[in-house]
């Protein structure tokens, strides 16, 4: 890919842009997404949906933006900043996912990642029933990849997940939704799936597996792979590669993530490509 030079010489980024949430504990949502951003050198923008009060052992409260607050956020970027890619995560009400929608809808760009951010890992439920709906009908049609993990795939296929074929059936239920490509995520499936993740469009289904990683520091692992798979989009990566690629980067980054807190740490970012690594 060419990047524009400017005139210091310097090479121009791609910019890419995250719909997020904050945790104030800096393991997942916005946090983890500027973090991904930098390391792989792209200008990372943000637009703040919700602000979380947080830590490794969970989330206490959440503070939704207004519509308003979220809209003025997109008119700023959206005047001055070229978008190459986006993502969003947590949306915590319906007015939220519809304002969003409506913004992405005037951007015209195909980069889009949705994570559609229901239940942590941890169980932490961010949205009720509304919100969900809003989700189906605004937002995930504009997905170019979708990534819920096990239990928010559960809820959007309306199906119980337990294995490896319950995964397939729930990612070609999901594409229904009208989003092109869906990434069901099996950080949450025990056994030898855990780590496994299925990835369908309407042409393929593939099996995406790298070594799975035994520790409890995972906290931030489902924003760090859409902000991967978005700074590769961004990079020119097919959707296909862009996950293949975010799959081993989240990898490694589990691999050095650390023990912060009681609870469960956050990923070792900046560690990844280490001579050590
Ligand atoms: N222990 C692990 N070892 C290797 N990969 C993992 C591990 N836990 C999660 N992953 C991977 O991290 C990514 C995020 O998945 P997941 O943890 O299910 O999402 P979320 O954080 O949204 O709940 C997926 O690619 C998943 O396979
Ligand atoms: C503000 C905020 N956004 C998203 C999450 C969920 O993070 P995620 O990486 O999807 O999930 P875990 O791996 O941490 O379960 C969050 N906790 N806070």
């Amino acid at each position: 890919m060419q990047l524009p030079i400017a005139s210091n010489s310097q090479t121009v980024p791609p910019v890419v842009l995250t719909v997020a949430g904050s945790d104030s504990g800096g393991g997942a949502g916005i946090q983890a997404d500027l973090r991904t951003f930098a390391s792989y050198r792209v200008h990372g923008t943000v637009v703040v949906t919700a602000v979380t009060a947080q830590n490794t052992l969970g989330v206490e409260r959440v503070d939704a933006l207004s519509p308003e607050s979220v809209s003025a956020q997109f008119h700023a970027l959206v005047s001055d900043l070229k978008i190459q890619a986006l993502k969003t995560g947590v949306l915590v009400n319906a007015p939220l996912v519809e304002t969003v929608a409506k913004h992405l809808k005037t951007l015209n760009l195909s980069n889009i990642v949705v994570d559609p951010v229901m239940v942590s890992r941890a169980g932490a439920v961010f949205v009720d029933s509304a919100t969900i709906a809003a989700l189906k009908s605004s937002l995930i049609p504009q997905a170019l990849i979708l990534t819920p993990n096990r239990y928010e795939a559960q809820i959007l296929a309306d199906l119980e997940i337990t294995n490896l074929a319950t995964m397939k059936t729930a990612a070609q239920k999901i594409l229904e939704l009208g989003c092109q490509s869906v990434l069901v995520k099996g950080g949450a499936m025990t056994g030898e799936l855990r780590g496994l993740d299925v990835w369908a469009s309407w042409q393929q289904l593939e099996i995406l597996q790298t070594e799975l990683i035994e520790t409890p520091h995972t906290h931030g692992s489902g924003c760090t792979l859409a902000a991967a798979i978005t700074a590769n989009l961004a990079w020119g990566e097919t959707p296909l590669t862009a996950i293949q690629k975010a799959k081993d980067f989240v990898t490694q980054a589990l691999k050095h993530s650390y023990p912060i807190g009681a609870g469960q740490g956050p990923l070792g970012h900046f560690y990844v490509g280490f001579p050590s690594s």
